[in-house]
């Protein structure tokens, strides 16, 4: 059985079940459950904190992990990122009262307080700064007011939270963090059957996710520019309407410009234009 690592708590947990399941695989029905079998599947999940899902897929006692690719980094594991799964977006970054830093530059002998103490120390090694980093767990924020630290480096999604402690940004976020799937580091060239499998899945709800289906009908003589708007993935579906010199014109497009290309084929005479949700897909 393919063993997969699953966020059992935080803002990953709900978003990768929710993945995991409209992928068709079963999941738990009760939070408190640390493991869920799917026998028809052949996968076997287990409810872990996020943070901890590398250490058990670099020591390859679990096959596969959905984890932040800062916590990837984070625990320095024998594990590499295979996919990313779209969900769980947030930055990474530096933060201190205003006026107390302009650049990453002057992080050199200050006392950085982060839970992520693993993504600092590489950010400040490979620019050989010498600060402090003081290990926390969690609600850094606190850590200037308190004067344990004069500067924090943490997780940054809305920044209401930096707001509300009055502090702001400092430099270029260290990294943009996303959830990914990870596998174990140089697990062997080939992937197994299973995996091939999970990860078609996966890839195919981040179609599903990010496309919608265009539906309409056009006159022949402007099919080329309608499908200059609408090419499709490979290429746009051209069927034959019952009306003298129409087509039906089908296509897969960005969710995200659909209502800019509808009026566009409005524009161009194009009718009958409608939208439609994937719910599966394999490319
Ligand atoms: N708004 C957010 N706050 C915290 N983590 C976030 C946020 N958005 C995305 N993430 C990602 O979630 C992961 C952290 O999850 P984790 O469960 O450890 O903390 P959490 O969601 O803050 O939960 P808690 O602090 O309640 O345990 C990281 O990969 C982080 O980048
Ligand atoms: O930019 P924002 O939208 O405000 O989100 C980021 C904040 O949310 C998280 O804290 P959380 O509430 O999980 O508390 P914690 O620090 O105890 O983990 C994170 O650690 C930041 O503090
Ligand atoms: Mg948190």
């Amino acid at each position: 059985m393919l063993r997969i690592a699953v966020p059992n708590k935080g803002t990953l947990s709900g978003p990768a079940a929710d993945m995991l399941r409209e992928a068709g695989y079963r999941q738990r029905s009760d939070s408190r459950d640390l493991v869920c079998t799917d026998a028809d599947n052949g996968v076997e999940f287990f409810y872990l904190r996020p943070r901890d899902i590398a250490t058990y897929v670099g020591s390859g006692d679990l096959d596969l992990g959905i984890t932040g690719r800062d916590l990837l980094i984070d625990a320095d594991a024998d594990a590499e990122e295979m996919l990313d799964l779209g969900f769980g977006g947030a930055t990474f970054r530096f933060a201190a009262r205003p006026g107390t830093l302009t650049a990453p530059s002057d992080l050199a002998g200050r006392r950085i307080a982060t839970a992520y103490p693993g993504v600092v120390n590489r950010y400040l090694t490979e620019r050989a700064i010498a600060a402090e980093v003081v290990r926390l767990d969690g609600a850094v924020e606190n850590a200037i007011r308190l004067g344990v630290a004069d500067v924090i480096a943490d997780v940054v999604s809305t920044g209401a939270t930096l707001r509300q402690a009055g502090l702001e940004p400092v430099g270029k976020p260290l990294l943009e963090s996303s959830a990914i799937l990870i596998r174990r580091r140089n697990g062997g060239g080939e992937l197994t059957p299973p995996v091939n499998q999970l990860l078609r899945r996966l890839q195919g709800v981040l179609v599903a996710r990010r496309y919608v289906m265009l539906a309409y009908d056009v006159r022949a003589d402007l099919l080329e520019r309608a499908s200059a708007l609408t090419p499709g993935i490979e290429s746009p579906t051209i069927s034959p309407l019952h009306r003298e010199g129409w087509v039906a014109v089908q296509a897969m497009v960005l969710r995200a410009e659909v209502h800019r290309i509808m009026d566009e084929l409005y524009d161009l005479g194009a009718r009958a234009i409608l939208v439609t949700g994937i719910h599966a897909c394999r490319l």
